[in-house]
């Protein structure tokens, strides 16, 4: 119903009888607010404008596409969203971090297309929201069916999968045997994450966090470090851990989350 004819949307304000050259000090307010926000947007726009081209800059002076790895380093898109988020209002953090995930995401999209395969059969919606907020709206989506191409395309340097790891399909062995290129450096879900972000990431740009082990039987383990399991199979142990493990040891570090 369009809303002009539905009594519960009328239009409030201004009201409809309010002739053009209206001065109440109603409209004068609202219209030196909204000449305000006019003002900040423009400020807003010009600094949002050099950030991208700064970006870009920063891509050209990567290795990537030509060199091994993907564009996106975690480790630095980490510290910039906890800068902005240390430095905001305590009331506005979470909407700072969630816009600057959005920030983030436009300016490695300056360097090259970001592309995310998502497989998650149990849970697709709630991955593939995770995944959007994760990445932001400058991210090419789309669903994948088969985890194991999803991480041959990783491989091959395409783009990031988002796997499930809570759907009975193994995959996560494959990173210590046949993807040994692919490192987890995301989990969504919480502090046990149901799904976990795998690409061609430099593993020296690994965020800060728990890092993600593949465990076979006979793994020596890490001595020190607490572990939380994530999942098993036959033998095969995914989990996490705080010890600060180096990625490809014999531990079987196979990335780290934030
Ligand atoms: C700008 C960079 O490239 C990407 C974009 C970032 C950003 O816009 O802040 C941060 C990290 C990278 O994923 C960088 O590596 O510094």
């Amino acid at each position: 119903m369009p809303h002009a004819l539905n009594p519960a949307l009328q239009q409030v304000w201004p009201p409809a009888d309010r002739r053009p050259d209206d001065i109440s000090p109603e409209h004068m307010a609202l219209a030196a607010l909204r000449h305000e926000i006019d003002q900040l947007d423009d400020e807003i726009l010009a600094l949002f404008e050099r950030r991208l081209t700064i970006a870009a800059r920063v891509g050209r002076a990567k290795d990537a596409p030509a060199g091994p790895h993907l564009k996106l380093r975690p480790d630095r898109e980490q510290t910039v969203l906890r800068r902005v988020s240390d430095r905001a209002r305590p009331a506005n953090r979470a909407t700072v971090q969630a816009l600057w995930r959005e920030v983030v995401g436009h300016g490695l999209a300056r360097q090259g297309p970001i592309r995310v395969q998502v497989w998650a059969p149990l849970e697709p919606t709630r991955a593939w929201d995770a995944a959007r907020r994760r990445f932001g709206a400058a991210a090419e989506m789309r669903m994948a069916e088969d985890p194991q191409a999803a991480l041959r395309w990783a491989a091959e340097g395409q783009g990031v999968a988002v796997l499930a790891i809570n759907a009975g399909e193994p995959w996560w062995i494959g990173l210590r045997r046949q993807w040994t290129s692919l490192s987890v450096f995301e989990g969504f879900g919480g502090a046990a994450p149901t799904a976990l972000a795998v690409g061609k990431i430099d593993p020296a740009a690994l965020p800060t966090g728990p890092r993600v082990l593949v465990g076979a039987g006979g793994d020596a383990g890490d001595g020190a470090g607490r572990r939380i399991g994530l999942a098993t199979h036959h033998g095969w142990t995914l989990c996490l851990t705080d010890a600060p493990l180096p990625v490809g040891g014999p531990e079987g570090c196979v990335g780290a989350i934030a």
